[in-house]
Order: structure tokens, then sequence, then C-alpha cells
């Protein structure tokens, strides 16, 4: 796989972890062992998907047990997760850091050691057919721009892994379907987080998670069919639960 070379790929392991805060359980007790080329995380809002992803990605550490990526605890080593993990956030604006397309290019780079950051960045987006782009301001994108810009960032830094929560939220289909097909395309391991089933049929594998909890974990055909019946039941319980028949 990309990036980390002749390194042994020995996965994503969680083992017993869970997270807490103040006290309130978000994630409960996940037992699990990721190898796969393309994993779907799936569940209802609030379900911690999100707190998953960034668990898996170091930006929290769990509150008890134990998660490893390519036997590196992700919390405690930051700047050597930068090849194992990147993650793509629902909503650009929580990653773009830098006033122009070329410095926000160029960071990830930089980070990661490269004295030739922004050379690099420049000749990534001549590559894309966007130099034009370099010195504009971030702000001038538009949020499916801004999105495209972040995935750029994450590709430059040739993680093993890509997380994606919600990549296709904000998009146009014309803009998803280019997604689509640039994500299908890519040699690294994808997990990604969807409400939509159709967006995630083509894992390997899926993961079910309810109340912070494992609720199912196996191939799209056996998990996503009980998942979309579990949210047609669910869905029609709470139309009107209040309100005489
Ligand atoms: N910083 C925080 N403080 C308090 N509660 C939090 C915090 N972050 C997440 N939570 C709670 O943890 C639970 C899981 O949130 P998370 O964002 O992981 O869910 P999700 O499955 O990604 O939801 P969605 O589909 O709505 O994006 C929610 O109840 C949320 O309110």
């Amino acid at each position: 796989m990309a990036g980390v070379g002749a390194q042994t790929d020995q996965g994503i392991v969680l083992s017993g972890a869970s997270f807490a805060i103040r006290g309130k359980p978000i994630l409960s007790d996940l037992t699990l062992t990721l190898t796969e080329s393309r994993i779907g995380i799936i569940g209802q809002n609030g379900s911690g998907k999100t707190t998953l992803l960034r668990l898996i990605a170091g930006l929290i550490a769990p509150t008890s047990g134990r998660v490893t990526v390519d036997g590196i605890d992700p919390a405690r080593d930051r700047k050597g997760m930068l090849t194992h993990i990147g993650i793509l956030f629902q909503n650009p604006d929580q990653q773009i850091l830098f006033p122009t397309v070329a410095e926000e290019l160029a960071f990830g780079l930089r980070q990661q050691g490269h004295a030739d950051a922004e050379p690099r960045a420049r000749a990534a987006l001549a590559a894309e057919g966007r130099a034009d782009w370099a010195d504009l301001p971030v702000s001038t994108l538009s949020q499916g721009q801004r999105q495209w810009l972040c995935l750029l960032s994450v590709l430059l830094m040739q993680p093993r892994t890509i997380l994606l929560d919600e990549p296709f939220a904000a998009l146009d289909l014309p803009t998803a379907a280019r997604l689509t097909r640039r994500l299908a395309a890519l040699p690294q391991r994808l997990i990604t987080i969807s409400h939509a089933p159709a967006a995630v049929a083509t894992c390997d594998r899926i993961l079910w998670l309810d109340a912070g909890r494992l609720r199912a974990d196996g191939p799209p055909g056996t998990v996503l069919p009980a998942f979309t019946a579990e949210m047609a039941r669910l869905g029609e319980a709470d139309a009107d639960p209040h309100l005489p028949r």
C-alpha cells in the first residue's frame, strides 16, 4: 500500500476500547482488527461514528482499552501517524488552516519534513490541471472545491489509511460522482462513514454502530439490509410518537 513503503501493514486494532466524556459513555468496549481495503461505518446520528474515526486517528485517546495503528499508539505519536492515517473531515472548514491553496497543501508535507513542500504542492496542483488555484484565497473556493482541496492535501501525504467522514454530505451529484471515482481508484485503505447504505455498498466490511456499541460487523450484503430495515422501523415509530392515532 501507499506511503509507508516496506513497513508491515498490521492494520488498525482496537482492544476493549472505550471513550467517555465527563463519565458519559460515547464508545463502549470495541474490539476490532481492521485490515480490509474498504470499510464502511454506519449508524444513526450520535451513535459514535465520528468519535470512532477520531480515536483511530489519535485525535483522542481511549478512556480505557487500547488502539493501535500498524502497532503504534496513534494518540501518542501524532507525527508518526502522518504517514499512516489521513482524515477527511465532514466539514472542510474544520480542516483548512491557511489562507491560500498552495500554503494549505504545503502544510502537511512540511509537517512530514519535506523541505520542498511548496514546490511539491504547486506541482500537484498543476498535475490536477489547477495550477491557477495556487495563490487563490481558500475562502474563494466553494464547499465542494474546499473538500477537493482537503482530499488533495491528504493524498499528497500518502497515508496508508484514509478516514472519510461523510465525504459526500455537502457535494452536488456530479462532484460526488467524481469524488467516488477518485476514491475508488486509490490504493489506500479507506474507512468511510455514511448514513447512506448505497455509499458503502461496495465495501468489503461494514461496522454498524448503535449507541457507541458494535451492533453488527460483516459483509454489506448481510449488514446493510438489516440496518435499512431497522432505520425504516425506527422512522415509522418516531414519525408521530406523541400524536393520537
Ligand atoms: N465534545 C463532546 N462533548 C460532549 N458530547 C460529545 C462530544 N463529542 C461527541 N459527543 C457526543 O457523543 C455522541 C457521539 O457523537 P459522534 O459525533 O461520534 O456521532 P456520529 O455517529 O458521528 O453522529 P452524526 O451522524 O450525527 O455525525 C453524541 O451523543 C455526541 O453528542
